[in-house]
């Protein structure tokens, strides 16, 4: 594996963002595939400079400190490229292991190499440790950041076939032929003990999140780039980040977005889109295209077994106060997770779903009951007919209709499919989901909407093939019907009542207002 070569030095020194996305964009251009060691290293060591809140790096522009872009010289970053060469190439000796693929032996080796050099103890879960940078530098990587770090170290190698696997909360490596092999190169969480060497075969047989039934996002070299501009941290301190690592990060992801590198990967497509959501590019698509294409390849490439991208989309619609558009993402990130069983490893995506029904909904229903307390309309001060307060001096109390949003039945359904989603991720599982806090917000959720609402929810029947077969009044109908044919009729066997859940022709049912449109 060769350095830097010269179409690519001639954008050293880099001085600014365009510096850095043209070397990005001859990497990814050419025949030869993009080097992921000596592209993480220049990222990693400009994150550095812009996320160090030493004072020395920014100039006092009146109003506020502004950091300056750094000159990044090609020598550094050579140099430290050079080193993580020699320190593999020095530990790995090749004539062991055979050319061409990969073998489970060499990946774990090559993990043992990137583990072992680890300094003994730092906290793995701050920010800056996901690049070889940190890793050359400080020895300090976090658990994405040894995957990737691994994944390097085989490229260095000569190995091809060595990609970098990832979930929605976990990576890990695939190799072989046809990339059908898969191994743990890294830890995973707290007090889990790491399975290093391992397949991955146990996680997805379990049915846990954290390895999305066998359809992770399977990465090219190119989504390996995309992999690591989505793990720049532009974070100063917890309250500040650095404009101009924002807009770095914002620029690679546009770049590697036009390229094609993003369609498959729904987390980098949300990541954009929340980039975009602060700081728009001129005539780039909206976010909210982005974050329906996240959605879209979830469906196309991963069998709709991930969850983020609804949770991404849901989270910009309540950002937006679009109420509504939030739980419908909500009920469908609630019908994904509902195929899992909960492990304990899955915390991750079950914090998101506290956040969702213990902050987010409660704030939501709080926010539109005071909205219309509030509304011109109810207030007695600016009421166009105040005869009442003439008469008695004081105004009769006026009946405060809820908000359209609890009146609305689809919402209504919208909620009870996002608790029922994560009943039903409950069930089967071994880790239970559920506690009494929940029930305290389920209770209040659902006693938000009023009475009429409730009442007029119609549970309509979907076959697997989309069918309605039949809803609430057809079965009600038909259970009087059949009481009369009840003493006519012999005893038949039923059939066998359909399992439930993922792969099964259970029949599924859709709350709806009733007198909805199909
Ligand atoms: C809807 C959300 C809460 C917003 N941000 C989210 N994420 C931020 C970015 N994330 C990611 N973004 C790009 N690639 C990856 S690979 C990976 C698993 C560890 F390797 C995580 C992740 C993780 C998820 S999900």
């Amino acid at each position: 594996m060769a350095g830097f070569r010269d179409e690519d030095k001639r954008h050293f020194p880099l001085q600014d963002i365009k510096s850095v996305v043209e070397l990005f964009r001859s990497q990814l251009s050419c025949s030869v595939e993009p080097n992921l060691a000596l592209l993480s290293v220049t990222l990693g060591y400009i994150e550095n400079v812009l996320t160090n809140n030493r004072a020395l790096n920014k100039v006092d522009s009146g109003a506020n400190l502004e950091p300056i872009f750094p000159v990044v010289e090609l020598a550094p970053v050579e140099a430290l490229y050079h080193k993580f060469v020699c320190q593999i190439k020095g530990s790995v000796d090749l004539s062991l292991f055979t050319h061409g693929v990969a073998t489970r032996d060499l990946v774990k080796k090559v993990s043992d190499v990137i583990w072992s050099s680890l300094s003994r103890s730092y906290h793995t879960d701050r920010a800056h440790l996901q690049s070889l940078y940190s890793y050359l530098t400080g020895n300090r990587l976090d658990c994405f950041g040894v995957a990737f770090a691994v994944v390097a170290a085989c490229q260095v190698l000569g190995y091809k076939d060595v990609h970098l696997a990832l979930s929605e909360d976990h990576a890990w490596v695939t190799f072989g032929d046809k990339g059908a092999e898969t191994a743990e190169v890294t830890w995973h969480g707290k007090g889990n003990e790491d399975k290093r060497g391992q397949p991955i075969s146990v996680g997805v047989a379990e049915k846990s999140w954290l390895y999305l039934y066998g359809f992770p996002v399977q990465c090219t070299r190119s989504m390996e780039v995309a992999a690591m501009v989505s793990a720049i941290n532009p974070s100063i301190d917890s309250h500040t980040d650095s404009i101009e690592m924002a807009s770095l990060q914002q620029e690679l992801l546009w770049l590697l977005y036009e390229m094609g590198h993003l369609r498959k990967y729904p987390m980098a497509l949300g990541n954009l889109a929340d980039l975009e959501e602060i700081d728009p590019t001129p005539d780039k698509p909206p976010p909210i295209q982005l974050f329906h294409e996240g959605i879209h390849a979830g469906k196309v490439y991963y069998n709709n077994q991930h969850v983020y991208p609804y949770t991404y989309l849901g989270g910009h619609y309540y950002r937006r106060g679009q109420f509504k558009d939030a739980l419908h993402c909500w009920a469908q990130a609630a019908n994904v997770i509902r195929s899992y069983n909960y492990n304990r490893e899955d915390e991750e995506i079950y914090k998101e779903f506290l956040e969702i029904a213990h902050e987010l909904i409660p704030n939501m229903l709080k926010s539109v009951s005071l909205s219309t307390l509030q509304s011109p309309a109810l207030s007695p001060a600016s009421s166009t007919d105040d005869s009442s307060e003439k008469s008695n001096g004081r105004s009769t109390p006026v009946a405060v209709p809820l908000s359209p949003l609890l009146n609305d039945p689809e919402c209504f359904a919208y909620l009870l499919q996002l608790y029922d989603g994560i009943c039903q991720w409950e069930e089967g599982s071994s880790t239970p989901v559920l506690h009494i806090g929940w029930a305290k917000h389920i209770v209040q959720s659902i006693n938000s909407f009023s009475p009429q609402v409730r009442s007029k929810l119609n549970i309509l029947l979907i076959g697997d093939q989309g069918e309605v077969l039949k809803d609430e009044e057809e079965e009600e109908e038909e259970g009087e019907k059949d009481k009369d044919k009840e003493e006519s009729k012999t005893e038949e066997k039923e059939e066998p009542k359909k399992g439930r859940g993922r792969g099964s022709k259970g029949s599924r049912a859709i709350a709806k207002g009733k007198g909805e449109k199909n």
